[in-house]
Formats: C-alpha cells, sequence, structure tokens
C-alpha cells in the first residue's frame, strides 16, 4: 500500500486518489471518484439480514438477480432518497400522535423505530442520522441515550457490541477473536459506573457506548465496520436493579480494588493484543476510577477518558468564548473568576485544563500555574472545598482554598453555593453536579452583582433533568446580556423583545469524534495533553466574532462534521509537531511531515466514511 501511495504521489495526483489506494477492502468508502464493489460472501436472505450490506427495495433488479434476491422484496426499486422518506412516515407519524409535545415514551418510541433501522440496514441508518443529525442526536446521544440506558434490560432485542465480564478472566484474550471484523479503529468503553447524571446503571451502561460510537460514525466518518461499544460488567452497586430478575447483567456487587483493576487491565491486553492500532475512550466511569485509569494507560496504550478529557476541551473553548462574548481579547481568560459546582471526574478535568490554559497564557512557568489556580472556587456536595476540609479529595486538594483567604471573602469550608456566589461575583458559574436546578432562584438572583459585564452560565450536566437550570431561567432572572451553555438540548428562548436568548450546547460531542479521527489518521501512539490542548483551542476558533458577540459559543450540531475534520486536523497537525505521528496506511510519518495545513484537512475529509451503498459483487468464501 505504501508504495502505491508513492506512486500516485509521484504521479502528481491529489490526495484523493490516496484515499482509493488505503481503502480497497472497506465496504462503501466514498470518494469523488466513484464507488468500488464490495465483495460479499453471502446471498439470498443472508444479505437482507445482515445490516452492513442490506439495502432493502434499494437493491438494482441486476443486482437483485446476482445475488438471488429476485422475488426476496416487493418489486419497487426505490431510490435512497424515496426509502428513507417511506421510512420517515413512520417517525413522523409519532410525532403527530403527541399532542403534548415531545414526551418521553415519545422520545423511545423514536430510539425503537431508528434502533430497529440500525439493526437491518446501517448504510440508511447513518444516511438518516447525518442528514437529519440535529433532529435525530437528541434521540441517538444525549438526552434519550440516558433513558434508552435506565431501560435497557426491557429495551434488549439484538446484541450490539461486546459484553467483558467478571466471569471472564482469563478468558478475554481468546474471547475477543468472537467480534467478527479483522479491523477495528475505535472502542468505546463503560464499565456503567456513573452513566451520565443518573448513577449506576450496571451493564445497561453499554446504551451509551453505543450512542458514542454513532456520533464517530456520523462526525467523524469511521467507518461502522470498524466501532466496537464495550461493557465491562464488574456487577453493580444498583440495588433495585440487583433486586431485578429481568436485570441482564451480573446480580453481584461490584469489584474493587486489585480484582477490578484486574479485569481492566486484561480487557486492555486483549483489545490491543488483536487490534494493536485500536483507539479506547474511556466512557463514564465513576470518578474514583476515571483518574486513575487514565494514569495508568494513557502512556501506554492509545487511550483517553471522554468525561475528563473530552469534556475539559469543550469548556475551555466555551469559557474562552464567553471572555470573547464580553468583547474581550482571550488572553483576558485568567483574570476570569471561575465558580464550579462539582468536583468529579468532568469538574476535575475542566478545572486542571482551564488552569493549564490560564497559565499558558502568563507565561507558562511554575508562578503562573501557583497564580492560576486562585481564580476558581469549587463547591462540591459538602460545599466549598478549603484546605480545612478532612479527607479531602486528592484531585480536588489542588484547588481547595485556603482558609485564611476565604476568611477575607467572608466564606469558610462547606460554604453553600449561593453563598460563594455572592462573595465572589464570579464572570462564570459552571456546573458539572449532576443536580437538576441546582442554580436555584438564589443562585442565579446572587450571579445578578457579578462584576463581568456578561456573565457566563455553563449548565454543564446530563442528561436534560439533570441541568443545573434551565435557560428559561436563565434568561428570565438574568436577562439577555449573558451567555448560557447546557451540556444537553434545549431550545433557544424567546425574550419576548424581540431578542432571543441563545442556548448553546457545550457537549463533549464536539470534541471526542475528532479527538478519535485525528490519533487514528495521525497514527500517533499516544493522546498526549498538547493533542487535546490543540483540539480544544481549534474548536473555540471555530467560532467567528460575529457570533460569538451574540452569545454563540459554540456551533449547531448540524455543522458537526465540519468541526470534526477540523478539530481531527488539529490533532495531527500537533501529533506531527511533537514527534508522535506514525503514519496510517499508505502515508507513513515522512510523509505526513510534509503535508501543510490545507493537505492535512484534505487527506482527513477523504479519510471520512459516507454512507452510500456499494455495489455488491458475490464471490464463494
Ligand atoms: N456536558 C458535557 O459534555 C459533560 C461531560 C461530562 C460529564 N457531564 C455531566 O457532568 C455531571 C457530573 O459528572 P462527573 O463524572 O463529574 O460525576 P461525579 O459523580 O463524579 O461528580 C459529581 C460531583 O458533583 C458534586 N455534587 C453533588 N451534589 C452537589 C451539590 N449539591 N452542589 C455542588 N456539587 C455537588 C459531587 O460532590 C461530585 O464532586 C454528570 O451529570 C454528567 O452527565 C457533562
Ligand atoms: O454523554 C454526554 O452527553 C456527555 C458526557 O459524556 C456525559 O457523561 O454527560
Ligand atoms: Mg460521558
Amino acid at each position: 500500500m505504501a508504495m502505491l501511495w508513492k506512486h500516485v504521489r509521484s504521479s502528481s495526483s491529489t490526495l484523493k486518489r490516496h484515499v482509493i489506494g488505503t481503502h480497497l477492502l472497506s465496504r462503501s468508502f466514498t470518494t469523488t471518484e466513484g464507488h468500488r464493489p464490495s465483495i460479499v460472501h453471502k446471498r439470498s436472505l443472508d444479505i437482507l439480514h445482515d445490516p452492513w450490506f442490506n439495502k432493502g427495495t434499494a437493491f438494482s433488479m441486476t443486482e437483485r438477480d446476482r445475488l438471488d434476491l429476485r422475488g426476496l422484496l416487493p418489486p419497487n426499486v426505490m431510490s435512497t432518497e424515496l426509502q428513507i422518506e417511506r421510512f420517515m412516515v413512520d417517525l413522523k407519524r409519532l410525532e403527530v400522535q403527541a399532542r403534548d409535545g415531545p414526551s418521553d415514551p415519545n422520545a423511545l418510541a423514536k430510539w425503537r423505530i431508528l434502533n430497529r433501522l440500525h439493526d437491518r440496514n446501517e448504510t440508511m441508518y447513518y444516511k438518516v442520522l447525518i442528514a437529519r443529525i440535529e433532529e435525530y442526536a437528541p434521540v441517538v446521544y444525549t438526552p434519550t441515550v440516558g433513558l434508552v440506558c435506565q431501560n435497557y434490560s426491557g429495551l434488549f432485542r439484538r446484541p450490539r457490541g461486546m459484553y467483558f465480564s467478571a466471569e471472564d478472566r482469563g478468558e478475554m484474550m481468546s474471547m475477543v477473536y468472537n467480534w467478527p471484523a479483522e479491523q477495528v479503529d475505535m472502542i468505546v468503553v463503560t464499565d456503567g459506573s456513573r452513566i451520565l447524571g443518573l448513577g449506576d446503571l450496571g451493564v445497561q451502561g453499554i446504551g451509551i457506548a453505543i450512542g458514542k460510537l454513532d456520533l464517530y460514525v456520523a462526525a467523524a466518518g469511521i467507518n461502522p465496520q470498524r466501532v466496537l461499544p464495550v461493557m465491562i460488567d464488574v456487577g453493580t452497586n444498583n440495588e433495585a436493579l440487583l433486586k431485578d430478575p429481568l436485570y441482564l447483567g451480573l446480580q453481584q456487587h461490584r469489584l474493587d480494588g486489585d480484582d477490578y483493576l484486574a479485569v481492566i487491565d486484561e480487557f486492555m491486553e486483549a483489545v490491543f493484543t488483536r487490534w494493536p492500532n485500536v483507539i479506547v475512550q474511556f466512557e463514564d466511569f465513576q470518578s474514583k476510577w476515571a483518574f486513575k485509569l487514565l494514569q495508568r494507560y494513557r502512556n501506554t496504550y492509545r487511550m483517553f477518558n471522554d468525561d475528563v478529557q473530552g469534556t475539559a476541551g469543550v469548556a475551555i473553548a466555551g469559557l474562552l468564548g464567553a471572555v470573547r462574548a464580553q468583547g474581550r481579547p482571550m488572553i483576558d481568560f485568567p483574570k476570569q473568576k471561575i465558580v464550579v459546582a462539582g468536583a468529579g471526574s468532568a469538574g476535575i478535568g475542566v478545572l486542571n485544563a482551564a488552569r493549564k490554559t490560564m497559565a499558558r497564557m502568563l507565561g507558562n512557568n511554575e508562578v503562573a500555574f501557583e497564580s492560576a489556580k486562585s481564580q476558581f472556587w469549587v463547591v462540591d456536595a459538602k460545599g466549598l472545598i478549603t484546605q480545612g476540609r478532612e479527607d479531602i479529595d486528592p484531585d480536588a486538594l489542588p484547588f481547595a482554598r485556603k482558609l485564611k483567604e476565604m476568611d477575607r471573602q467572608g466564606l469558610r469550608e462547606g460554604a453553600s453555593l449561593v453563598e460563594v456566589v455572592k462573595q465572589v461575583k464570579p464572570d462564570v458559574l459552571l456546573g458539572l453536579s449532576a443536580v437538576g436546578g441546582l442554580f436555584s432562584k438564589e443562585v442565579l438572583e446572587a450571579l445578578k452583582d457579578s462584576t463581568s459585564t456578561r456573565p457566563a452560565i455553563f449548565a454543564m450536566s446530563n442528561p436534560t433533568k439533570n441541568a443545573e437550570c434551565t435557560p428559561e431561567e436563565a434568561f428570565s432572572i438574568l436577562g439577555d446580556n449573558i451567555i448560557f451553555a447546557s451540556g444537553s438540548p434545549f431550545s433557544n428562548v424567546d425574550l419576548g423583545n424581540g431578542h432571543i436568548g441563545h442556548c448553546n450546547q457545550g457537549n463533549n460531542m464536539y470534541l471526542f469524534p475528532g479527538i478519535g479521527l485525528g490519533t487514528l489518521l495521525s497514527g500517533s501512539r499516544i493522546i498526549s495533553d498538547g493533542m487535546l490542548q490543540a483540539a480544544a483551542e481549534r474548536l473555540a476558533a471555530y467560532m467567528s466574532e460575529e457570533e460569538v458577540v451574540k452569545g454563540i459559543i459554540f456551533p449547531s450540531i448540524s455543522r458537526i462534521r465540519d468541526i470534526t475534520k477540523e478539530v481531527a486536523a488539529a490533532v495531527i497537525k500537533e501529533a506531527v509537531e511533537e514527534d508522535l505521528a506514525e503514519g496510517y496506511h499508505g502515508m507513513d510519518a515522512r510523509e505526513m511531515r510534509k503535508l501543510s495545513e490545507s493537505e492535512i484537512a484534505e487527506y482527513v475529509k477523504n479519510h471520512m466514511w459516507s454512507p452510500e451503498y456499494p455495489t455488491l459483487v458475490y464471490k464463494q468464501d
């Protein structure tokens, strides 16, 4: 393959040509130069029952003849557009019937219809998802995915992904070969211990891994044949699930300590043995393990933790956007006073990244790093975190405020959020607490005294009911001169005076697909802090001055494929600069170093899978 690439380049062809050479085996890789046929080793009903190859009513008559399908489908050969239209009738009927607007059972019903399509025709599923991402991301991803996980035992029909359980100890190295795909690019793994803000959902957490990978396909163009959702079932501490005879997971309490680590270690060794180039995204692990596992694996394996690192990057981009929205240069970021509610994996991830970003802007030295921490006040379930706290969590310790200093500010250990907001008068109030309504009327009223010209509220907890406040609450109390972002999608607010209160979705979905894609295409052996920082900076720079002034600090999800391409390009550039990029398929590290910025963007674009039906050619196994 490397030879082919060299040949293609030396004949002064474009990067687009390269893509064709490197993806001879992929199912339906679209290029500007047409489609390569896919080889199938099955015929007849077996094809209709295989979601990777099924085209349903879109099979042409010649293909029906070639693949022994004639007579097995109704005679009208449909265009893909008509096929989607027919499918949409079913989905839209739900909306007509729901008289009281979108309701939870309605969202679940939509998820079921989409999931069934996913089960029978993947190409069409991703066509629908990509074309209407704004409408269906909230169904296959946050917030509905939370409801799906809560109800998974009842919803489970056909398996998707792999389950490694505590019972599989000693077997993982061989069972990993049960997965049918020869190549896997992306794994999203969870142990189900902290699913969104819904707590321990045990084995039912697999839904979150599936939802995240849907975005990898839709936003990053990762080939759906090469993604693998994984659930590591080490038990659950959710007593209701343990009592439920219909629960699908191990009916035991969670493993802990070395027993727990041994399971995760064995899983990592197994997947990296079979697929040495895979990237593993850790998702929704309780904070207790999230940091430890990240430190344990990040220098050895291609992995990252989305809740810690993806969220941090998205928050940084949002915080920089909020500074710009105040009409100030980004370099003023270190002057912002930031109150963070929540000191779990997400909150601490954001705090560490924000502190580092400030320190870099202040001169990137030890003194800057030390002084930056004085911009943060952290409140958790026990109130303001100070050095007076007993049994302080070591990850939160760097942000614990000095008691004397707090005394001067009229604050103390364990002070409530409203007291902290009243005394600090912050520029930013950021919630990653998983407590719905935490930014109460009182807290928002207190924020009226903010010293900022345009205070920012980030109610980032998921799903919807866990948001610290709604945009209506924020805009109605604080007026329209604020910046608002939430983790789950909300509608913009009509402020009634011809003004619109813009609701941004501050969700790690704007970064994780690009981090994964950029890592894959650079061939970087690890995911460095620099690569993550580059991803965040590219997201921040994506928004125009005009947009941020209007309070729009994150792009619309309809642009997610374009943002992801940009983020991936930034990740590749950084990996090359840090000398981490080892190349991908025909593009070796040396060639990669020669690419200009626009060539990197083109390279990314041309490696993004798009759902198109390939011509199918039958060959005996
Ligand atoms: N928007 C996003 O992209 C994004 C990304 C990651 C996580 N999240 C959300 O963030 C939330 C937290 O995730 P996590 O992994 O950090 O969870 P976690 O359970 O580890 O942490 C929750 C933290 O909130 C604190 N808390 C609880 N009650 C509080 C209260 N009354 N006041 C202040 N703090 C309180 C806890 O003490 C803890 O420090 C979840 O809802 C998750 O869905 C959102
Ligand atoms: O899954 C999401 O929507 C964001 C985040 O990863 C979370 O855990 O809430
Ligand atoms: Mg998560």
